[in-house]
């Protein structure tokens, strides 16, 4: 047997890699065959190498690849061997996003086995999204937005109370920006997805918070394990324990809402937060269930797990999307100290005007804020790009090149965001490119920070309501400038898909 082995394993080994090899490089002709423009892949990476490699950070990698691109409407693409189409024409994004999203309703995420991640919005697919999406789009709306504010009002003073304690007057104190405002959106969330008032500043010691806050660690194992899993073997997700969230925390906060559940049905207690909104509407949609059209409208009810999944949801990718928000507003702000001051003054005299307990109206009142959060999320977007997977043959408007059933669609958002073409000289931090004058010479579709169409952030009015909050409690009260740990200009970190500074974004923060 042995020797029958060692005469035969070197004639196996060739079969087995002229077999991987023809797997994966068997569909590399494709674009080539639409007679789109392609960039020749290579095996195992696709043409995604610098940065399955680590070489580039997951910005700076999306970056460089839409400047390569820069002069075609669209490019063909591989990530690993996975057909992707990379659109930069402003008009096809809009076809592909809002006209024509009939054959884009889904996102390509895996799937995972676990239902706490499956029946999260982020990751529903066709009719399953278009159901949970209805039900949840009204609890964000601007009214029941204003009947939150106090809840986010709340976390404002406890963000002032804390720095009041921790600043010195004289010399003020040195903050990682992320971690500081990670603790006030953490808060924002608890409060208004989970029902839970938190004070993750003066209180990090509680069970909720020091859950929470390991939410996104995975042993180094696990994050092997599902980046290989991703790129070679994508169909096995489901049957393995893959999973982007530490399961233990995602089971714990699961068990935080279900009992918050249980206690307002017995209780028949009532908050003002978006739990309530999602029970309510859910309420709502069973009573109209039984109205007496008799209309079966049973698929516009959410079970519970759909109910948590949303909480957690919400946890996951919202604390640390809008604490980058924050965090950048400040660097920024930090290293242009005039637009801080004007923006000051702007924040003192809208609150004067309408009064701290309705920060809901001065906010809208603040242009300059707007301005410069939008000029944030221009040069520093959390998401590089966005995704859409092909859910029907489509073939692009005036060509005849048909997308296929199954095939990625990528709009490199960070791309957009930095062609001069669209920002004259990209890397200055300029908050009147957002001025109604501006915006109205711009395409509508190469400002993609929350996404586009449908299928866009559900939640951004809310992340930018509360950290607007944030900024106006921090800047009425305090000053924020560079010191001596500021990065300047800071690098990307590269183990990150979400937007990350590879040293953090370390400012002086002082009373005034
Ligand atoms: C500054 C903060 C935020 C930014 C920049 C942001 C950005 C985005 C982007 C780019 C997408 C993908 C859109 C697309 O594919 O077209 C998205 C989706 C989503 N976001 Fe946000 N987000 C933020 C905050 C939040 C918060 C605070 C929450 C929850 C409370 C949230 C909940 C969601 C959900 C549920 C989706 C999936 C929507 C769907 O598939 O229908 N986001 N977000």
């Amino acid at each position: 047997m042995f020797e029958f082995l060692q005469k035969v394993w070197l004639p196996l080994l060739i079969i087995l890699l002229a077999f991987l090899y023809g797997h994966f490089t068997k569909n590399f002709d494709y674009w080539k065959k639409k007679g789109v423009f392609y960039f020749e892949p290579v095996f195992l990476f696709g043409n995604i190498k610098d940065r399955i490699l680590f070489r580039k950070a997951f910005h700076q990698f999306w970056l460089d690849t839409y400047r390569s691109m820069k002069g075609h409407k669209f490019v063909g693409f591989f990530e690993g061997r996975k057909q992707t189409l990379v659109v930069l024409d402003p008009e096809v994004i809009n076809h592909v996003c809002i006209r024509d999203f009939s054959h884009f309703v889904d996102r390509p995420t895996l799937e995972l086995k676990y239902p706490l991640h499956q029946r999260q919005l982020l990751n529903l697919k066709g009719q399953e999204w278009k159901k949970v999406r209805s039900l949840l789009t009204p609890a964000f709306s601007s009214g029941k937005l204003k009947i939150m504010e106090p809840l986010l009002r709340q976390c404002g003073k406890q963000l002032k109370q804390y720095l009041e304690k921790a600043t010195d007057g004289e010399n003020g104190a040195i903050f990682d920006m992320k971690e500081l405002f990670g603790h006030y959106t953490m808060d924002a969330i608890a409060t208004i997805a989970f029902g839970i008032q938190t004070d993750s500043l003066q209180n990090p010691d509680s069970e909720f918070i020091k859950s929470a806050s390991r939410l996104t660690s995975l042993t180094i194992f696990k994050r092997l394990m599902t980046f290989f899993v991703l790129l070679f073997a994508p169909r096995l997700t489901k049957y393995l324990p893959i999973s982007f969230a530490n399961q233990d925390v995602m089971n714990f906060l699961a068990s935080v809402v279900k009992d918050t559940i249980r206690h307002r049905e017995s209780s028949n207690e009532k908050r003002a937060d978006f739990l309530q909104m999602m029970l309510d509407a859910n309420a709502e949609a069973k009573a109209a269930q039984k109205s007496e059209d008799g209309s079966d409208r049973s698929q516009f009810v959410m079970d519970e797990t759909t109910i948590v999944a949303q909480s957690v949801l919400f946890m996951v990718i919202g604390f640390d999307i809008s604490s980058s928000l924050l965090t950048f507003a400040s660097y920024e702000l930090a290293l242009h100290e005039e637009i801080q001051q004007r923006l000051r003054q702007e924040i003192v005299s809208a609150l004067e005007k309408h009064g701290e307990e309705n920060i809901y109206e001065a906010v809208q009142d603040m242009p300059l804020l707007e301005m410069v959060f939008n000029e944030t999320l221009r040069k520093h977007p959390p998401l590089a790009k966005i995704d859409r997977a092909c859910t029907d043959d489509y073939t692009i408007p005036d060509t005849s090149i048909v997308i296929d059933k199954g095939v990625h669609v990528c709009i490199p958002v960070l791309g957009l965001h930095y062609d001069p073409e669209y920002y004259p000289e990209p890397e200055k931090f300029i908050p009147e490119r957002f001025s109604p004058e501006e915006k109205s010479k711009r395409s509508p579709y190469v400002f993609l920070p929350f996404g586009i169409g449908p299928r866009n952030c559900v939640a951004s009015r809310f992340a930018l309501l509360s950290t607007k909050v944030a900024m106006v409690y921090l800047l009425k009260n305090f000053e924020i400038s560079i010191c001596e740990k500021t990065q300047i200009p800071y690098k990307y970190s590269r183990f990150t898909m979400l937007l990350k500074a590879e040293k953090g974004i370390w400012l002086n923060i002082k009373p005034l």
